[in-house]
């Protein structure tokens, strides 16, 4: 996957960053002016002069003071308000580029991971490499100028110990860190993953005697990541430590060049207190190299989400939709998951409005990666659908979607009322309108047993694998979309329930556009057409009295279905 490149600042934030920086570069100077001003004064002070000499520097002493507190507490809220500001943005930026994206690479745990950690690096990046090195450069060049004014050896000197703390120790550390930091953020993905497995599978890991296996990958994922974060604290530490060496040796270095020159016991103060203080704001910049490699390893992986190509191609002009009722025609259509072999390899076939067409066929024969088509949630390698006579390619995929949707293969239930849960497909639907849906799905009993505000979802009240498809489906009836697309409603329904649910249906969607697939027969003679597809082919079709009288699968199915009911 390329990476595309991820705009982090939006208009109007590189205003505040610059007025951030300016902000912490002041902090800064005006941290360096208090300690000249202070040694200045401490120093004439021990001469004893009169009062009335020490006046300029007492007051320069309080306005550094209380400048340098008012420009930091100004860094800060400019520099975490721009910061947040683009980690905010950036996420927003990530969704959207997921909302149409096709299969990403990783998922679960991984994206997460790469959605809630990576884009702190955004914040880290700005916060506490960007900013606090722009500020120390600034800082550090006017430390170097007011030393030059006293004596240039010591400014030369004072110059080489920063160069060597602010650009050599982060370079090192950057370089130390490049390939450590670039692994933190994966490992922590993979515990992420581990944990999450052991959470979500624990009732298989216990029933497989799995549990110690899957809690010890998970020890040893800590472990790696405990490993390199030990490493990264340690890069850390020495970074700190080297800075503080070179702080020290620098002051002694401008010390020793004023007492060579002979400077007075003031100037000498002067300067030895500039020196040292000039490094506070230099010296975190060894730890910002080491974060800087991972921060660039955060990006890069956002990258990569960024560049997911989108599940379908979007028209850049989109038609406004037909009003006549729809007509299907679906002519030669190939259609591929990724570069594996075509899901559907030429299916064509027309559905007339008011059609009931039934899809069944051998698991992976392409039913669900037909439905996936007509809802534009997969893009067409060739072959058409035309919606009216139209592409359904020149339409927004969510326009199509109001009007050929329904029951998809894995619903899902929201931790919210079973009321909410059904509102979804129908904002507006009157209390009579839900009771209706949920009648049609044979729902009644157990919303009249739970009632309708039960909190549903993964910490509510579980649900049984029947009672969501049946949901599922009530939610299908509720949208009520010109062309209802049903994937299997009678799944994880007992055998009974399911003849009388797939009965019911039939009753429902007379007259109604509608491509149902299924795994079951029975009552298959009442729908219009029945669309045998193996291996992504049609191999039969016609009405059901058709299909059973002639060998094939359809029939096979029809008597093994019969025989289990005997
Ligand atoms: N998102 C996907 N990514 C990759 N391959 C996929 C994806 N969805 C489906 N496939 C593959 O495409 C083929 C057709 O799958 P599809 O789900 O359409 O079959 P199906 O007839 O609906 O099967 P089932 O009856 O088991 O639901 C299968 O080989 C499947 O593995």
């Amino acid at each position: 996957m390329t990476g595309t490149p991820l705009r982090l600042l939006t208009p109007g934030m590189p205003r505040r960053l610059v007025l951030a920086t300016l902000a912490g570069a002041a902090a800064d100077l005006a941290g360096i002016a208090l300690i000249a001003a202070a040694a200045w004064m401490i120093t004439r002070a021990a001469e004893q002069p009169p009062l009335a000499a020490l006046s300029v520097a007492i007051v320069a002493v309080r306005a550094f003071a209380t400048t340098r507190g008012l420009f930091r507490y100004g860094e800060r809220l400019a520099g975490h308000d721009v910061a947040l500001r683009a980690q905010a943005g950036t996420r927003e930026r990530l969704y959207q580029a997921l909302v149409p994206a096709g299969p990403l690479p990783r998922r679960g745990a991984d994206l997460l991971s790469r959605m809630v950690d990576d884009t702190d690096a955004v914040q880290d990046l700005l916060v506490r490499c960007l900013l606090p090195a722009v500020a120390a450069l600034l800082a550090g060049t006017a430390a170097v100028v007011l030393a030059a004014f006293v004596l240039p050896a010591a400014a030369l000197l004072l110059a080489a110990g920063l160069l060597v703390a602010g650009v050599a120790l982060p370079a090192a550390t950057a370089v130390a860190a490049r390939r450590r930091s670039a692994r933190i953020a994966p490992a922590r993905a993979e515990l992420a993953a581990r944990v999450a497995d052991l959470v979500h599978g624990a009732a298989d890991l216990a029933a497989y005697g799995a549990r110690d296996r899957a809690l010890s990958a998970g020890m040893e994922a800590d472990a790696r990541l405990a490993l390199l974060e030990r490493g990264r604290s340690r890069v850390d530490a020495a970074a700190l430590g080297l800075g503080v060496l070179v702080q020290g040796l620098t002051v002694v270095a401008v010390v020793l060049a004023a007492s060579s020159a002979d400077l007075d016991g003031v100037a000498t103060a002067v300067l030895a207190l500039t020196a040292l203080v000039s490094f506070e704001p230099v010296l975190p910049l060894g730890a910002a190299g080491e974060r800087l490699a991972g921060v660039l390893a955060a990006l890069r992986r956002l990258r990569e989400i960024g560049a997911t190509p989108a599940a379908v191609t979007e028209p850049g002009t989109p038609l406004p939709l037909p009003d006549e009722p729809p007509a299907l025609e679906i002519e030669d259509l190939v259609v591929r998951h990724g570069d594996r072999a075509p899901a559907l390899n030429g299916v064509s076939l027309s559905i007339a409005p008011g059609d009931r067409v039934a899809i069944v066929g051998p698991s992976g024969a392409g039913k669900s990666t037909l439905l996936a088509a007509l809802m534009r949630t997969v893009d067409i390698e060739s072959g058409n659908i035309m919606l009216n006579g139209v592409d359904i390619r020149r339409f927004a995929s969510d326009d199509v979607r109001t009007r050929m949707t329904g029951l998809i293969q894995d619903p899902y239930v929201f931790q919210a009322t079973l009321r909410d849960n059904l509102r979804l497909a129908g904002p507006d639907a009157s209390d009579d309108d839900l009771a209706r849906a949920v009648r049609q799905a044979r729902l009644d009993d157990w919303t009249g047993r739970t009632g309708w505000d039960t909190t549903l979802g993964e910490d509510g009240r579980t649900v049984s694998g029947g009672q969501l498809q049946r949901l599922a489906l009530a939610r299908a009836l509720l949208y009520d979309p010109q062309v209802l697309l049903l994937d299997e409603p009678a799944e994880a329904v007992d055998e009974e329930t399911a003849d009388a649910l797939l009965a019911d249906l039939l009753d429902a969607t007379r007259g109604r556009t509608t491509l149902l697939v299924t795994h079951r027969l029975r009552g298959l003679e009442q729908v219009d057409e029945i669309v045998v597809l193996e291996d992504g082919r049609v191999v039969q079709r016609g009405p059901h009295h058709a299909l059973v009288s002639v060998p094939g699968y359809y029939r096979d199915l029809w008597e093994s279905e019969a025989l289990t009911r005997r």
